[in-house]
């Protein structure tokens, strides 16, 4: 496995095409899935000289955690659907690489089993951290029992993904028929305690607000992201709203068809928050340059989805840990290449967007975005 796409293809290889339809899969024309790769083959990288180092630092900290990659996992449901050991080899992977990894609100195994797994298993003593994906629940209550439960097993922060009072047009899964988790399967923050208890439905709710994240806001001291604002007075709202950080993600491609790739909107989210809170973007990222790209234009850390389900389809844990480990390794090798001493050298300049609309010339004005 020497790249991304190497475990996209034997992925597809080992899956059930049912499921393997379900992690590729984007909603209806899937355009906004292909935009978000495409966006970033469009940029150009254009290095410095003379001015590396031997070493290299990939270490970022972002809301208070630190990890040894600007990589982490974004929040996936289902893993078991890949790897019997579902989220528990993810996590280890995760952990032995010092990657942040978002647990999915969807995940097959618990937060508190996640996070027993990986506990005291970092160089130090101490992994990387957790956090906790939520889809706020209308049932308030519940919802905050899940944000005790991801406290509780230590998780630093909370991602509450906005971008889906809706469920995404999944035309893929409704052809195939892939409605339910296969018997066995079950996510594992939705069931009542006790064996064979109810199993809930997650609720995706149009009538949830800013008042929610108020509420949120106020019923939790730890670090709020919000994942899925991407229009630019969204993110000047979540800086009012005491929200403390953004994930910068069209959900890769699986909620509204049709909204631009995320690397194409960051240098408008940027300008929009300037510096008030980190953000976070994921949507596409397949390649070190990828990564090199979205820290250049401002993001603090991006996010991976599907290629950790790939790698999890793959090899398991084992296939997580090669994964994390190639992606470090080409992005350090873009880091030399651009001539920066770690990720804090890089800097808008050292990208090159295509002239909007003739995406055939590039301009040589420093950093734009599309416009
Ligand atoms: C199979 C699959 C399941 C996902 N599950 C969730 C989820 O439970 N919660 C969530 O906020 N986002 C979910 N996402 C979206 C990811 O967090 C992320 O935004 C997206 O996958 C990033 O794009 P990429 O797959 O191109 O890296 C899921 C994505 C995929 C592919
Ligand atoms: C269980 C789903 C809501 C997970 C999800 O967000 C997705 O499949 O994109």
């Amino acid at each position: 496995m020497m790249t991304v796409k190497d475990f996209e293809t034997a992925a597809r290889r080992r899956l059930d095409p049912v499921h393997a339809d379900f992690i590729a899969g984007g909603a209806a024309d899937e355009i906004t899935v292909r935009a978000n790769e495409e966006a970033f083959r469009r940029l150009r990288l254009l290095p410095r000289v003379l001015r590396g180092s031997a070493e290299r630092s990939l270490d970022i900290t972002v809301l208070g955690g630190r990890a040894r990659t600007p990589v982490l996992l974004s929040p996936t449901a289902f893993h078991k659907l890949c790897d019997g050991e579902g989220e528990l080899a993810t996590a280890r992977a995760a952990a032995a690489a010092g990657a942040i990894m978002i647990v999915s609100m969807a995940s097959t195994v618990a937060v508190e089993d996640i996070a027993e797994a990986i506990r005291g298993s970092g160089e130090d003593g101490a992994p990387a951290p957790l956090w906790f994906q939520l889809y706020l629940q209308p049932d308030l209550d519940f919802t905050r029992t899940l944000v005790r439960r991801a406290t509780d097993a230590g998780c630093g922060a909370l991602v509450v993904t906005v971008d889906s009072p809706v469920r995404g047009a999944h035309e893929r899964d409704l052809r195939n028929g892939f409605l339910d988790l296969p018997d066995g399967l079950r996510c594992a923050h939705m069931a009542e305690p006790g064996e064979g208890g109810r199993v809930r439905q997650i609720a995706m709710s149009p009538e949830i607000s800013w008042q929610h994240i108020d509420w949120l806001r106020g019923i939790t001291s730890l670090p709020i992201l919000l994942k899925g604002a991407l229009h630019p007075e969204d993110a000047l709202l979540a800086v009012r709203h005491g929200v403390d950080g953004l994930l910068l993600s069209n959900h890769g491609g699986r909620q509204l068809d049709t909204v631009p790739a995320t690397i194409e909107l960051l240098p408008e989210i940027h300008a929009a928050v300037a510096g008030r809170i980190p953000i976070v973007l994921d949507g596409g990222v397949r390649r070190g340059t990828d990564v090199v790209k979205a820290l250049a234009l401002g993001a603090s850390a991006v996010g991976i989805g599907r290629p950790v389900m790939w790698a999890l389809a793959e090899g398991g844990e084992k296939g997580v840990r090669r994964l994390l480990e190639l992606l470090r390794d080409e992005v350090d090798q873009a880091l030399a290449l651009c001539g920066a001493t770690g990720v804090r050298d890089l800097t808008p300049d050292l990208v090159r967007a295509p002239v909007w609309p003739d995406t055939a010339g590039y301009a040589v004005r420093p950093g734009g975005a599309v416009s």
